[in-house]
């Protein structure tokens, strides 16, 4: 029987749009002025420094911030880009420059849910802190409240199934017990081979017969 949920944001509860061509674009643009300006800042000393880490050797101040940009371009999900993007997005919400986008099935089916005593949970590649701002500032009010806990790949990567049983070993529940939600079929694998149960938001394009995973177009097709 299933006793939480567990959600990704882009695609899943949120549109691809809203994160593409709203969020990221903000980021890309000031990502070096904020490095620049906050590189001494410890927090953001330490991300530079990872950077460093992951290039395997020493980068001058530029370097960082060319692989930076050079990574939110491919949309690649390093934890530092991640990080430094929701350090950016918070004076975007604090400013009301954009509301969290959140599609008004799932906030409902998320309320229902929770009413229902379900725990919700969200397994995103946006930094947890982002995920707080996002759910914190939508069109429907503060979400945070619905959610029991947040997982970014400071866990593990979205496509393994080990990221899958540490989250449920935090979550503290059989993975059986889970239903994973997400819109990318390699990442209802992992959830799958942890033994999590899985559905397949489809938000735009055709539904597929074949489909690996159970496929739906909206939260309240879900039946749990
Ligand atoms: C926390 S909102 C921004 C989402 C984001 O940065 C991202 O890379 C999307 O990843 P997801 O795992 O939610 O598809
Ligand atoms: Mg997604």
């Amino acid at each position: 029987m299933i006793r939480a949920i567990l959600t990704d944001i882009e695609g899943t509860t949120s549109s691809l749009s809203f994160v593409k061509d709203v969020l990221f674009p903000y980021a890309r643009r000031r990502l070096a002025d904020f490095v620049r300006a906050r590189r001494n800042a410890p927090e953001v000393r330490e991300l530079l420094d990872e950077v460093r880490r992951i290039a395997g050797r020493d980068l001058s101040l530029d370097e960082v911030i060319a692989r930076l940009e050079a990574w939110s371009d491919r949309d690649e999900k390093a934890p530092p880009l991640k990080a430094l993007q929701g350090m950016i997005w918070e004076a975007g919400y604090r400013r009301g420059d954009f509301q969290g986008h959140v599609y008004a099935d799932a906030a409902a089916k998320l309320r229902e849910w929770k009413e229902k005593g379900l725990d919700l949970y969200v397994f995103s590649s946006g930094s947890v802190p982002a995920q707080k701002l996002l759910f914190g500032h939508t069109p429907y009010g503060d979400l945070t409240p619905l959610f029991s806990g947040y997982f970014d790949t400071r866990t593990g990567p979205k496509r393994e199934a080990e990221s899958y049983c540490r989250i449920a070993a935090r979550i503290g529940r059989p993975p059986a017990e889970i239903l994973f939600l997400s819109d990318v079929p390699e990442e209802l694998d992992a959830a799958r081979e942890a033994g999590m149960e899985t559905v397949q938001l489809v938000r735009d394009g055709e539904l597929d017969d074949g489909a690996r995973h159970h496929q739906v177009r909206r939260f309240d097709e879900i039946a749990v």
